[in-house]
């Protein structure tokens, strides 16, 4: 099979496109230059490079939207964008756009030629792909807020690399999807990648479950059986709920990352892996290692790399995007159009707490394209545990005001009036229970707390529906 050698340069710089052209001839690279991302679009109908280097800045299309062109019509195609704005906004975008690397400018020529020459092999590789080991369906990532820019960045640093990550996060930010976009922006990309949550496996049978078993090492064991570290070699195993597994389990875990290989249950042969590792937990683990819980050994061992994905409800402004995302994704899964949030409707959703993160919201959007009658949804359409305050969850004590306001925004945008009618009567009611409770239910001090005359507190009792005798002073 010919290897891949050609790339493409779109850059509306003259002397960029003669240096890049230069170095890249010199490292036998054919390259062909086009002075616009039109003009290489238009080349691109008739003959395909192996790998493209873009300027993100150019007259006509600009290199993003040349790049999600090409990678929805050549997917695998590496494309390589250069930047004289080294800013977080164009890396990201070109990070969810699919890029294979991005190169601020001014760039070393040495590293535009060692970039290029990764993307060749990359596109070698693709070529030589096996059948049977198809890359994962990317999936993509949403965030504009800051701390999930500061997400793709990481990635995007850490494309060209095996190294161990470790992500926390609460259930359901994402940790697994993050730890599928590191693998497929590594060197490992065509290999398996493994998941495997720790806390969804049965103890006794996770050391099975990891290295697998040989015929007759324990009863079942009806023949032998390749662990998930067999199964992901040479790729990625990601090891959810990390901190739920077992003493014994960490013990041996701290062993393969140490030599690289294992036993299986009941074997004698030492089995040799390749294994890159990303563990995630929403644990804080430093805890558990201090708890005696976690081994520090294998704390080091993993804790190579930090991320941290933040709760949805500290990230609302992805919200309106995600939730768009999942109901073109739910629309097109069932079939229907996917459904619209009318203003309100996305306003009061914005402000929940959604505990379950983006999980849950991703949840709520398919509930919704199954059971919404119209396409448009309103408040009314809302499924009613997200209408109500959710059990066990009290008003944090120091923003009661904050809880008003979004009581208050809720009943309204519900439609309901007249809300000062109820909402003082609770309001002073509750502050007449507390009162009475201090002062063991003696009036007089209660009405003094309060900053009202005695008369007025037993009118306010009568009103309220209070009730009690008047028992005291
Ligand atoms: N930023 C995002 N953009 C698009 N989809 C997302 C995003 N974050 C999470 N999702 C989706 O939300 C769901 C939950 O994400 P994921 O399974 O990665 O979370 P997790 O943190 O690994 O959860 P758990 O710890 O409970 O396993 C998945 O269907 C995932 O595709």
């Amino acid at each position: 099979m010919s290897q891949a050698n050609s790339v493409w340069i779109a850059d509306d710089d003259r002397s960029i496109r003669w240096v890049l052209e230069k170095a890249l001839t010199q490292a036998g690279i054919i390259t062909r230059c086009f002075e616009n991302g039109d003009e290489l679009l238009g080349h691109l109908e008739g003959d395909v490079p192996d790998a493209i280097i873009s300027d993100i800045r150019m007259p006509g299309i600009d290199g993003l939207k040349l790049l999600s062109r090409i990678t929805a019509a050549h997917p695998g195609l590496p494309v390589i964008i250069t930047t004289a704005h080294s800013d977080l906004d164009s890396a990201v975008a070109s990070y969810q756009g699919g890029a294979f690397e991005y190169l601020p400018k001014p760039f070393d020529v040495d590293e535009a030629v060692a970039t290029t020459q990764r993307a060749l092999q990359h596109a070698n590789k693709n070529r030589n792909l096996l059948p049977e080991q198809a890359p994962l369906e990317p999936t993509e990532i949403i965030g504009e807020a800051p701390a999930m820019q500061e997400v793709f960045r990481a990635i995007g640093r850490l494309s060209q690399s095996n190294i161990t990550v470790l992500i926390n996060g609460e259930s359901g930010t994402g940790k697994e999807l993050v730890a599928q976009a590191l693998h497929r922006h590594s060197p490992r990309a065509t290999k398996p990648f493994i998941a495997l949550n720790m806390a969804a496996i049965p103890k006794d049978l996770m050391e099975s479950e990891l290295f697998g078993h040989e015929k007759g090492a324990f009863t079942g064991a009806s023949a032998q059986r390749r662990g998930r570290f067999e199964q992901a070699n040479g790729g990625t195993l990601f090891l959810d709920e990390i901190g739920d597994m077992p003493a014994d389990t960490q013990t041996r875990l701290l062993r393969v990352l140490a030599d690289g290989e294992f036993y299986r249950v009941g074997g004698h042969t030492p089995v040799k892996v390749d294994v890159r590792i990303i563990a995630a937990t929403h644990q804080n683990l430093e805890k558990l290692v201090k708890n005696n819980t976690f081994r520090e050994d294998l704390f080091h061992r993993l804790n190579v790399i930090r991320m941290h994905l933040p709760r949805l409800s500290e990230r609302r402004e992805d919200i309106p995007k995600l939730m768009q995302h999942f109901f073109t994704r739910a629309g097109n899964e069932l079939n229907v159009e996917p459904k619209r949030l009318r203003p309100e409707t996305e306003e009061y959703l914005c402000q929940m707490e959604w505990q379950g993160n983006v999980r849950q919201l991703e949840n709520t959007c398919r509930w919704l394209t199954v059971m919404a009658a119209g396409r448009e949804i309103h408040i009314d359409d809302l499924p009613p545990e997200l209408l109500e305050r959710p059990q066990g969850e009290a008003a944090p004590a120091s923003n009661w005001q904050d809880n008003l306001k979004r009581w208050a925004d809720q009943e309204l945008m519900l439609g309901r009036d007249k809300l000062l009618d109820r909402a003082v009567p609770q309001f002073e009611r509750i502050m007449i229970e507390s009162a009475l409770k201090h002062t063991h239910g003696r009036r007089r001090d209660a009405a003094n707390l309060l900053g009202w005359g005695r008369n007025t507190l037993t009118r306010k009792i009568k009103e309220l529906g209070m009730g009690g005798d008047d028992d005291d002073d």
